[in-house]
């Protein structure tokens, strides 16, 4: 990536995988709940994740899908590849959204928050959806 040339989905499986079952452990361990970032850009990674909570009856898997349209995220990409060395440049973003699908309606376990305000509106955004849901279950 940091060569500028996106990962591919045999890259990426292994990694989804390792993300599950690290989340996984967590919630064995006595973790109420845990919080994993990750790309997920394909419905069928996000199928790899969901497989906890096919696997477990005590597992219950969300997705908080953080949306936003390509040129704005392009803008935070540059303006943080003006400010430190992070591996993921700028001309990234065009594949990452090349192989977004996005959560449709028939992925019901998915909450969708628009990110184009400020980190602390999406924040209170992303905590009053996710605290909703959990109120709903
Ligand atoms: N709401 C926001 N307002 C301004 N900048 C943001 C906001 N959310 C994220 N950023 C910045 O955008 C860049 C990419 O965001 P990040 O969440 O790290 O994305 P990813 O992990 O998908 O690459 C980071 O530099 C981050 O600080
Ligand atoms: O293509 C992918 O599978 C993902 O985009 C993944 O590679 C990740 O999101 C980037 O590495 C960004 O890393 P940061 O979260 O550090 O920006």
């Amino acid at each position: 990536m940091s060569n500028g040339i996106p990962l591919t989905d045999d890259d990426r499986w292994d990694w989804l995988e390792t993300l599950r079952e690290k989340a996984v452990k967590e919630l064995e361990g006595g973790a109420q709940g845990c919080v994993v970032t990750c790309s997920a850009l394909k419905r069928r990674y996000r199928d790899v994740i969901r497989k906890a909570g096919q696997e477990a009856d005590d597992v219950v898997v969300r997705f908080v899908y953080l949306r936003a349209n390509e040129a704005l995220l392009l803008q935070r990409v540059r303006h943080r590849q003006a400010t430190t060395n992070h591996f993921m440049k700028d001309d990234m973003v065009k594949s990452q959204f090349r192989a977004l699908e996005e959560p449709d309606l028939t992925e019901t376990d998915v909450i969708p928050v628009d990110v184009s305000g400020t980190l602390q509106q999406v924040q209170s955004a992303a905590l009053d959806r996710v605290k909703g849901v959990i109120r709903e279950q």
